[in-house]
């Protein structure tokens, strides 16, 4: 199976100048052909694999550690709605387990009913897997926030858009560092069009790049030709999606990247750190002239998306109707 390419970030954190002009165009060339690239030579990339590897500690929590983490919907009575762990079920596109943990200081969105679960604090396991976890936790999230930042404006150049208009949808603090961990022979359902059978199923990505990490292989990404390559294993290896806000901020000229995981017969574990707008930024396109109304906003956008699915049914209003 062919694979994704590597390419050499390290002029997008330098000053504006031909050296960087050549890391946009190798960043876009990659992302427009194979869907998904490997990013090397960026500020501290030799920290990922440790620090993703410790945050996968998580999972090695005893029952009852988790289960005080994991959200209200599932264990009552706990505080966490939308921030901490998530236990499988039966019928979601990925077959895994996650801990999400947000931003540090969550920026309150528009005042919209529901709106208050979107900027909570994450939950922290007491004790800590091992003494100084929080502390790596936080510098895995404030590292893959970095790097995410450098080349969500890196695309919008190349993209043609004004790299500050779309820094600034992303600049409030909001995205996501999850850990994943799937079953010994988690399957969904589905299969691809090609047979292939997956642990999770094809999917866009509703962030506005995602960065991947993953400890055994089976993550997968299709290009614009339709063809899917696999994202390979190699030393402190992040590979970087498109997601879907970006193409709506773009209109249309960045592609978001439809990605999958292969079912395996053993576990696995990975970790994504989803870039996400501010929960008051709009989501119109940042060439966009005039007013915007909350509608427009991402906040706006999480609570219609999350209303309708079934588990959320009684505990957020569509914002639309100001139905639970
Ligand atoms: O487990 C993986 O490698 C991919 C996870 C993923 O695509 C997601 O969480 O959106
Ligand atoms: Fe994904």
């Amino acid at each position: 199976m062919d694979t994704v390419a590597t390419i050499d970030i390290g002029a997008l954190f330098g000053p504006a100048g031909p050296d960087r002009d050549a890391a946009d165009a190798a960043l876009w060339d990659g992302l427009r052909s194979t869907g998904s690239v490997i990013i090397r030579n960026y500020p501290e990339a030799e920290k990922v694999d440790e620090r993703a590897r410790a945050g996968l500690g998580v999972f090695d929590l005893p029952e009852a550690q988790r289960r005080a983490l994991t959200t209200r919907l599932e264990v009552s009575g706990n505080p966490n709605l939308y921030r901490g762990y998530w236990p499988v079920t039966p019928g979601r596109k990925l077959q895994n387990d996650y801990f999400d943990v947000g931003p540090a200081d969550p920026e309150p969105g528009p005042d919209l009913p529901g709106a208050e679960m979107l900027a909570e604090p994450t939950p922290w396991p007491d004790p800590e897997p091992e003494p100084g976890w929080c502390a790596t936790v936080r510098a895995h999230y404030d590292h893959l926030n970095r790097v995410a930042q450098a080349m969500i404006r890196s695309l919008g150049r190349s993209a043609g858009f004004d790299e500050a208009a779309i820094g600034a949808r992303f600049d409030g603090a909001h995205s996501t560092l999850r850990f994943l961990s799937y079953a010994k022979g988690a399957a969904n359902p589905e299969t691809g069009p090609d047979g292939v059978k997956v642990s999770a199923a094809r999917h866009l990505d509703e962030s506005g790049l995602s960065l991947l990490w993953q400890e055994a292989p089976g993550l997968e990404a299709e290009g614009q030709d339709g063809v899917w390559r696999a994202i390979p294993m190699v030393e402190n290896a992040i590979s970087v999606h498109v997601g879907s806000v970006m193409t709506g901020l773009t209109r249309g000229v960045v592609p978001a990247t439809p990605h999958r995981v292969r079912a395996s017969d053993g576990p696995r574990r990975s970790v994504g750190f989803f870039l996400e707008p501010a929960l008051s930024a709009p989501l119109t396109p940042a060439d966009h002239a005039g007013e915007t109304s909350v509608r427009e906003s991402y906040a706006w956008q999480l609570l219609k998306t999350f209303s309708a699915r079934p588990h959320w049914k009684g505990t957020i209003p569509d914002p639309e109707t100001g139905a639970a």
